[in-house]
């Protein structure tokens, strides 16, 4: 008999969710050359951000995201204690990030985003989307109402932002990102091109608050059409669509246009793609 059990205990399901939500967030933030983003190249159009802040970050909400699954599997179905409880979670997470990063905004939108499809590949694993869109329907009690750099676009233009985005079943994932990640992987771009074309095809469309908080309508008129002139050129793997994306990443570093809504559904995007590959889920999203 030996004195210390050698074998590794089994990871639980929850704990399996906050590794693949942190993996997503890291593979996003390492992602180069990413417009106006923070990367590995540098900060984009950020001056108090840095990559290894968004690596901090991102391992600070790792408890936060094995709670939220737990929450999940403990109270068993959508409705408004396990809305309340994530929300709770959520922003606990938010402490812990702010505390790590001394107070800078590195992943608000991405709590709220990873947060609600772990909890929901928790609950279902074979209809996460529309699981989480259940979730983020609901309201929080608790949650507060500051006037949030989303809030002030919403008056401004009507742009609703990461809610709406969650309500409606997170449709720049499911129609643009990962149809994207697919058919670029699917024509042998490599995976690196293949995560830029996806984040492209997310921002061809996306009312990324972010954007319209730094640079207004004409800044994210610029994401828009740059992202779509990318992916018209051949995508992130060919010469001319990479002079493009360099052109680009330019114009919205000038713009001071960083598209940090469309990062989070990237790394939602990875997400449930290892999520898929993990074997979590073996259904449709
Ligand atoms: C819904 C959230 C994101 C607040 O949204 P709001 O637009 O008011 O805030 P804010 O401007 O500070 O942050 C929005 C962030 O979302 C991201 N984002 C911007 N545009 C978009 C978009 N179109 N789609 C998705 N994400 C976007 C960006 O990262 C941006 O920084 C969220 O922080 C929240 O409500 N928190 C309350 C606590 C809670 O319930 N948490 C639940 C965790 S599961
Ligand atoms: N690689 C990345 N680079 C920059 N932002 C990112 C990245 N990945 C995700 N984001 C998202 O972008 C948001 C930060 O953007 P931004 O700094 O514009 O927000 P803010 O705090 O509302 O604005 P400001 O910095 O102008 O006060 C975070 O919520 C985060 O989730």
């Amino acid at each position: 008999m030996h004195a210390f059990n050698l074998q590794a205990k089994p990871l639980s399901l929850a704990d399996r969710l906050a590794d693949l939500a942190v993996d997503a967030l890291i593979d996003e933030a390492d992602l180069s050359p990413k417009p106006a983003l923070v990367d590995r190249r540098g900060n984009g159009a950020h001056t108090d951000l840095h990559l290894g802040l968004m690596h901090a970050s991102a391992l600070a909400l790792w408890p936060a995201f094995k709670e939220m699954a737990e929450a999940a599997l403990e109270l068993g179905e959508v409705g408004v204690p396990l809305r309340e409880a994530i929300g709770r979670i959520g922003r606990e997470g938010e402490q812990s990030m702010l505390v790590t990063t001394n107070g800078v905004n590195t992943h608000r939108g991405a709590i709220w985003a990873l947060g609600l499809l772990v909890t929901a590949a928790a609950l279902q694993p074979k209809s996460i989307a529309l699981c989480a869109a259940r979730l983020a329907l609901l309201d929080d009690r608790y949650a507060p109402t500051p006037l949030s750099h989303g809030a002030q676009v919403a008056q401004r233009y009507g742009a609703r932002g990461a809610r709406e985005e969650a309500q409606l079943g997170f449709p720049s994932v499911l129609q643009r990102g990962l149809p994207q990640l697919h058919k670029s992987r699917a024509n042998g771009h490599g995976e690196q091109n293949a995560r830029l074309d996806a984040l492209l095809a997310i921002m061809t469309e996306l009312a990324d608050t972010c954007v319209l908080y730094r640079a207004g309508e004409p800044g994210l008129q610029a994401m828009q059409a740059g992202a779509q002139a990318v992916l018209d050129a051949g995508g992130s793997a060919s010469l001319s669509g990479r002079r493009r994306l360099h052109e680009l990443d330019q114009q919205l570093i000038a713009l001071n246009a960083s598209p940090g809504g469309a990062a989070d559904l990237l790394a939602a995007t990875l997400l449930l793609d290892r999520i898929e590959r993990d074997g979590i889920s073996q259904g449709a999203f």
